[in-house]
Parts: structure tokens; sequence; C-alpha cells
């Protein structure tokens, strides 16, 4: 089954973009794994899906597929890129719009420098809604921040919980070049702490408004760089008293603003700004089967 498609980035975090307004998405997740594999398919770290609203108060609906096919239900870089999309492709003539995820709505807005600033909603910190099963898991308090002890990569790593929509745990380490992302981020991702498994942040703070910053991604790996784990790094470190409410994440693919206002302890909405940009266009064929399964002899 041929399809057209646009492959898009964002701060080095790469996606291949569906657009459904005119025909239903109908792909299943062996499809979908299929155009994420970089050696078989096309490869990106996530698939996005632009349909056409499904709520009067929103523009479009945003669906968010991983490289290993689940859905997710947010995805903080691709929201720049779907707002991209969205405008050079003359599918809007607003330049500031509403998007319905699978948790809430978002609201990108195109920049006069052509970065793209996002309302990511408000973060959550209770266990449940990552959902983590703290119950007998040692914890400290750190600010207005909670640090919990979990066991990760053969060592005690203390860890802050945050949901953008989807799940995150931040640790702060001293030199992200030496964190032990590829062994520490799978054994947190697949924890059974984390029912619906959980993405992992490496967090180095440089002043109270930079950090560098590398994101371990729950059904993809490390990337170059995650929107929602720079929204929820930035987050913890301001709950744990170690930045002001403005902080530039340095990922290894680029740099993300982000801001929170959340001094009076009233809720108040994450935004994260950044860059998007198309880097080709294309059409593939789509093996009815999707890709094989892992380990599956390809021959
Ligand atoms: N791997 C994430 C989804 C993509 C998030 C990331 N690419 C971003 O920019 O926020 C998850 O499973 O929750």
């Amino acid at each position: 089954m041929k399809i057209h498609f646009t492959k898009m980035q964002g701060a080095g975090n790469d996606f291949v973009v569906l657009d459904c307004t005119r025909s239903a998405f109908h792909l299943n997740a062996d499809q979908i794994r299929f155009l994420g594999d970089r050696h078989m398919g096309v490869g990106a770290d996530q698939i996005l899906v632009v349909e056409k609203a499904s709520r009067p108060d929103t523009d479009f609906r945003y669906r968010i597929f991983n490289q290993d096919g689940g859905e997710v239900e947010q995805c903080g870089n691709g929201a720049r890129c779907f707002a991209k999309f969205v405008f050079e492709k003359g599918l809007t003539d607003k330049r500031s719009i509403r998007v319905e995820t699978m948790k809430g709505v978002i609201e990108p807005r195109l920049c006069d420098d052509g970065r793209v600033r996002v309302n990511m909603g408000l973060p959550r910190f209770e266990p449940e809604e990552l959902p983590f099963l703290c119950q007998g898991v040692s914890h400290l308090s750190r600010g207005t921040d909670t640090l919990w002890e979990v066991r990760a990569g053969g060592q005690d790593c203390w860890v802050s919980l945050v949901s953008m929509g989807n799940p995150h745990a931040v640790m702060v380490v001293g030199d992200v070049d030496e964190a032990r992302v590829s062994e520490i981020g799978p054994d947190l991702e697949n924890s059974p702490l984390f029912p619906r498994r959980v993405n992992v942040g490496f967090l180095q703070p440089l002043s109270r408004s930079s950090a560098r910053l590398r994101v371990w991604e729950r059904g993809a790996g490390e990337t170059l760089a995650c929107g929602t784990g720079a929204c929820a790094a930035a987050v913890a470190g301001m709950r744990r008293g170690l930045f002001d409410s403005a902080v530039e994440i340095q990922a290894r693919g680029g740099r993300l603003l982000i801001e929170w206002q959340a001094a009076d302890g009233e809720p108040r909405p994450v935004y994260l700004t950044g860059p998007a940009a198309i880097v080709f266009e294309g059409e593939v064929d789509i093996p009815e089967g999707g890709l094989p399964a892992k380990g599956a002899n390809h021959v």
C-alpha cells in the first residue's frame, strides 16, 4: 500500500508525518513499526498523524505513535512539527491553533523567527498520573518536589516524577556525557514500578537558566531531543529550586526553551519553544504485514 509522507525534525527528534485530514488513518502497529524502522522503512522516532478536529473547540486532532508501534499521549517536539506542517501545507490560515491529543488540548503558535511556541498544558506530579506504583518506595522532599528511590542499571537512582500527559522520570546527574543512559534508561523504562513504562531524563543543571539533558524515550530509545522530556526536566528542576521560571535546555540535537510560572502554587501550563523543519517528502510502499516481528527471519 503506497502512502505519501513528510519527514520532519525538531531539535533532531525526527518524525514521519501523515496527512490524514482527507483520508482515514488505518495503519496497524506492524505497519507503523515499518515506517519508523531506519533500515527496512523510512526511519523516525515517532509517527505523527494529522486529522481533522473531532471537537468544535479545536482545529485539528493529533495522534502519536512511537517507533515501537505503541500509541502515546503526548509529544512536544512533534507538536511543533505538527504545527509547522499544517501552517506550511496551508491546512489552516491561523498562526495559533488548538490541537486535541489523547490527553488534552495543546496550543502551538508560529513565532516570527520561525520557531514554534506550544502551550503544553499542565504538568502533573501525583504518582497515579504516570502511573507509578509508589507503595513502599523510599522517597524524600526536595523543595516542592518529591524524589523517589528506584533501582536501575545496578544502581540506586533518585527520580522526580512528572506527567506531561506522558510519563517522565527525571534524575539529576553531574555530567550527561558520563550518564549511563543505555543501561539505566531501558531498565527504568521497563520497570514494573511503571505499568505503562516511562521516559527517563538525565539532567545536568548548568545555571539557574540553563541545563543539558539526555532522554531515553519510552518506545524509541535515546533520541537527540525530547520535548515533553525537556518540559518535565525543567519543571522538576524548578520544583527542586534549581532553576528560575525560564530554562534553556541543551539537548544533543538542539536547544529548547521551557517556561513555567508556578511560583504562586497555582496550576500553570508549561510553554515549550523550539525549531521545527520539513526535511523531505516521499512515497513509500508499506508491506501488508508491515515490519516482521523482531528477530523474525527477514529473508
Ligand atoms: N516517547 C514518548 C513520546 C514522544 C515524546 C518526545 N518525542 C517529545 O518530543 O515529547 C512517550 O512514549 O511518552
